[in-house]
């Protein structure tokens, strides 16, 4: 940033006292002499000047607010853009445009590779908080560029400043918002990162969506954890879903409100995936199959939970690979929004679809996979699930992504967990740049 140094220095003469002034030699003395300008007229010239060097003169990155988890945010620059711009280009002009918010996360880097591969232009979005291993997000981000030429932007989903700026580089016709708080049990710890990143982030991405001409069709993840404690399994996108058992859950009921309301409003196709217990390479450390992996390498004892009465805890454990497909084709089937100039013009696409495997497993079946894959016996210890947000079971209908999506996952647990505990032996015994 430019010195202020040398133009601030006459400040030193602003007496702390009024009418105390020294007799001085300035360029400010000089001029009230030289051409007899009134001194009022000389400091406001001052005032303005500082106020144009500091709209104009400053760097053009900018950084995102601090709060809450660190994050870090770097843009701007003709560098950048170019990358911005090379990394948006589809091979051909039937291909998407696709902005990926949270492209450094789990779904959001697999997905991002997907589209990129199959010929889609993609911009990757992420604030790099540090939730979990800030160095796993990282390693995600060098693998996009490398394998597949996805340039990731550092920055936050809560930055309209940053989005505008992206939507008036590139015309994205997609945004798959994939940015979230994720986990259902750190809610009780940091309940209000599940706000900052679940309900305003998303009307942020909204409120700016709505205004780009023409506006892109967003998709998006919800979450299994909505269905809360309903009871009739498996789970349709009928059933109810207002008894959230944690506030993961209910901010990401609110999105699903949310969606409605923008849809309803401002004529924006919006399409929400309840995604179901997703697993895989390159996850998540904060996922129970991901840290069993890690503590049973360790010898380190583990929590099973179970229900009262010794109930069966179990989960539809879904593949990566197929919650991919159903990314994919979720795009592929959205219908253009409506709404231009922020105005609706006509009904919109509104659609929430569950996006599971429909083969629920329970996790004393998911320790056992992984002791027989690991080659290690676990040290269990069988506990009673805690009150923090858990569900006893989840079992996704998928009748209606079989309709729209022509989802049909093909990956059992076994199969899935054999392919995520080969890249955590690769990633972790020291073969950082493992494959895809
Ligand atoms: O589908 C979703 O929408 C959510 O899926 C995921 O939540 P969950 O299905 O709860 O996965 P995860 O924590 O791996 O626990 C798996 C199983 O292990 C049990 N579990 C857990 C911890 C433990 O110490 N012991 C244990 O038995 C636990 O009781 C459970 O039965 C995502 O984290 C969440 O972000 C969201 O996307």
């Amino acid at each position: 940033m430019t010195s202020l140094k040398p133009i601030l220095s006459h400040i030193d003469n602003i007496p702390s006292t009024p009418g105390k002034f020294k007799p001085d030699k300035s360029p400010l003395h000089y001029l009230h002499h030289r051409f007899r300008l009134p001194r009022i007229t000389l400091w406001t010239l001052v005032f303005l000047a500082l106020i144009f060097l500091f709209f104009f003169l400053s760097p053009p990155s900018t950084a995102a607010p601090r709060r809450g988890l660190r994050t870090t945010a770097s843009y701007g620059g003709s560098g950048w853009e170019n990358h911005v711009k090379s990394s948006a280009k589809p091979r051909s002009r039937a291909g998407h445009t696709v902005l990926v918010t949270g492209a450094a996360g789990f779904v959001g880097s697999h997905a991002s590779v997907a589209l990129k591969r199959r010929g889609d232009g993609v911009v990757g979005l992420d604030n790099f908080n540090s939730y979990y291993d800030v160095n796993l997000k990282k390693a995600r981000k060098s693998h996009l560029l490398d394998c597949a030429g996805v340039f990731v932007v550092e920055g936050d989903v809560n930055d309209a400043v940053l989005l505008r700026k992206l939507f008036g580089i590139v015309h994205f016709t997609h945004v798959l918002h994939l940015a979230a708080q994720a986990g259902v049990r750190y809610a009780m710890v940091n309940p209000s990162s599940y706000i900052k990143s679940n309900v305003d982030a998303f009307v942020n991405l909204l409120e700016v969506s709505k205004s780009i001409n023409p506006q892109p069709a967003i998709v998006w993840a919800s979450s299994s954890s909505v269905y809360g404690l309903n009871s009739k399994v498996p789970f349709s996108e009928k059933d109810r879903t207002d008894q959230p058992a944690s506030l993961y859950a209910a901010t990401k009921k609110a999105g699903e409100e949310i969606a409605h309301t923008y849809n309803h409003i401002y004529g924006l196709s919006i399409t929400g995936l309840r995604f179901f217990t997703v697993y895989g390479p390159w996850g998540r450390p904060d996922m129970a199959y991901f840290f069993f992996t890690k503590d049973i390498l360790k010898r380190r004892p583990i929590s099973v939970f179970e229900g009262p009465d010794h109930a069966t805890v179990s989960r539809d454990f879904t593949y990566i690979d197929d919650i991919v497909k159903g990314c994919l084709s979720a795009l592929d089937t959205a219908k253009k929004s409506t709404g231009s100039g922020g105005k609706k013009k006509g009904e919109a696409q509104f659609r929430i679809i569950n996006l599971g495997n429909t083969s629920p497993v329970s996790v004393n079946k998911l320790v056992s996979i992984l002791e027989k894959l690991l080659k290690v016996k676990a040290k269990k210890k069988v506990v009673l699930m805690p009150r923090n947000g858990d569900v006893p079971f989840t079992h996704a209908n998928i009748t209606l992504a079989r309709k729209e999506l022509g989802y049909r996952p093909t990956t059992d647990l076994e199969t899935g967990l054999q392919k995520f505990v080969k890249w955590y032996l690769d990633y972790y015994g020291g073969k950082k740049k493992s494959s895809w």
